[in-house]
């Protein structure tokens, strides 16, 4: 008889990780806290529940990396995908849903499916045997967190409440910006130069205060940790505290000079540090926000440099359990010191509902074929799959490890035009090789 899989949690990872498992014929239990416990967020029992917005993001499957991740969810027999389709409602380009009766379809599904069974209990554990996944998100509970912390170390579990955004390196203007570390530091070129650095004058600097203190800042749902954490305080809080605060913190100047005008002193620098192996992305450093998300960009791109930049991601505040997934995984999800445990979602350090899914997919095809005696490999980082999971498991940089959700920043670059209209043809032919290497990953 084929040994059942674990899966803890019920949320959107867990629903796609059952389906995928079941549906290669393999035996689920699916374990699910709600409504027996809750959270601060869910509202109902039911599994995949969307906690805040009813978005799945753009469908573009052409020129959008999300859109192109719906693409291969639905060629791989994604269960969200299929439901979110059902229940669609009248968004633009976007795939919204009616999300009450969308998370109803899934839970019947999934429990008319002979292969699935369920457990509405809280696992307060790591497992010590058996096949197991654990999807419980960014709002695990306390018990298990405790035992994943105590597994994998107290520095592995992040708990963090404030994010940095991320910039598209190329949309960067570096005939504003350069290439330099604070008071060149580094043994090797590459060190010396691994910052993107934007100057402010004087002027720039005070509008870009007075708009900070204007903007629109989202408040904490209740139930949220509401402490910050001392090295990670909103670029906006730290204003409050003084005008001159950010120009002694993260835009301080100092150990910097301008490449193109060094006889010229910069009043405030904001820096901008590597944030993958591709170079392909940028994080703003000591620039977690919570202000709203069209505020951010609208302030942000004052900054001379980003007048023109595109954010991979925005920053945000919100408590969110994440494992340092590029230390304590391998390429197959699963736990390296016990790899009998995968984890997906959430909690891997992938950020939203459709990447969360995505991982729980593919963490129950791995599970499943492991179980049936053969072993999966990853999708190639080509695929909008392929290149988060690779990011998650080794492309990341382990120490600044941050949730991350998926763009085109994270796949091997393709050369093409430079500019708005080279851009939207680079950005089809991602989606166009993507699909390929897919099709054939799925085939073989
Ligand atoms: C406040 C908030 C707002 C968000 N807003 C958005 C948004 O607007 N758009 C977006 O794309 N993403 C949003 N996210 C992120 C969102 O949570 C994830 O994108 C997505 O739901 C994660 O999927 P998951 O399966 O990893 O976790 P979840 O969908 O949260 O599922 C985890 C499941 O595990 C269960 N569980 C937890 N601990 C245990 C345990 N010990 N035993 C058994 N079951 C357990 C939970 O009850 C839950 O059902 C938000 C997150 C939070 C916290």
């Amino acid at each position: 008889m084929t040994e059942p899989l674990h899966i803890i949690g019920g949320g959107m990872a867990g629903s796609e990780a059952a389906w995928a498992a079941a549906n290669l014929g393999v035996p689920v239990v699916l374990h699910e806290m709600r409504p027996r416990v809750g959270t601060f967020a869910h509202r109902t029992g039911d599994f995949a529940e969307m906690v805040c917005s009813n978005s799945f993001r753009s469908d573009d499957h052409e020129r959008n990396a999300v859109g192109l991740i719906h693409w291969e969810m639905r060629q791989a027999g994604s269960l969200v995908m299929e439901m979110a389709h059902r229940h669609r409602l009248p968004a633009g380009g976007a795939l919204a849903v009616d999300r009450d009766p969308f998370a109803k379809a899934v839970t019947e599904r999934l429990k008319s499916h002979p292969l699935i069974s369920t457990c509405y209990e809280e696992v307060t554990a790591l497992p010590s045997s058996g096949h197991w996944i654990i999807a419980t998100g960014p709002l695990t509970s306390p018990a298990l967190a405790e035992s994943i912390r105590a597994a994998t170390g107290a520095e592995a579990l992040a708990f963090f409440d404030a994010i940095a955004p991320i910039v598209y390196t190329d949309t960067i203007d570096m005939s504003v910006a350069w290439l330099q570390s604070r008071y060149d530091k580094g043994d090797t070129e590459d060190e010396r130069r691994a910052y993107i650095n934007c100057p402010m004058t004087r002027d720039q600097y005070e509008a870009f205060i007075d708009a900070l203190l204007a903007a629109e800042k989202t408040e904490f749902h209740e139930g949220e940790t509401a402490g910050y954490f001392d090295g990670c305080l909103p670029i906006e809080v730290m204003a409050e505290r003084g005008r001159e605060t950010l120009r002694h913190g993260p835009m301080k100047p100092v150990g910097l000079t301008n490449a193109h005008r060094p006889d010229v002193k910069p009043y405030a620098v904001v820096q901008l540090r590597r944030d993958n192996k591709l170079g392909t992305l940028h994080n703003m450093v000591g620039f977690q926000t919570k202000m709203k998300y069209g505020a951010q960009t609208a302030v942000f791109r004052m900054i001379p440099g980003l007048e023109n930049a595109s954010f991979a991601r925005l920053g945000g505040i919100h408590r969110n359990t994440f494992i340092n997934s590029p230390t304590l995984l391998d390429a197959q999800l699963r736990l390296k010191s016990r790899p009998y445990i995968r984890f997906a979602g959430q909690i891997t350090g992938v950020e939203g509902y459709v990447e969360s899914a995505a991982m729980g997919l593919l963490a129950g095809r791995m599970a499943a074929q492991e179980i049936l005696g053969r072993e999966l490999p990853p999708p190639p980082p080509e695929t909008a799959m392929g290149a988060l999971v690779t990011h998650i498991t080794g492309g990341a940089e382990a120490r600044t490890f941050q949730p991350m959700n998926v763009n085109f920043g994270l796949f091997p670059p393709i050369d093409a035009r430079g500019g708005r209209r080279g851009r939207h043809d680079r950005y089809k032919a991602y989606t166009d090789r993507a699909k390929q290497a897919f099709t054939a990953w799925l085939s073989g």
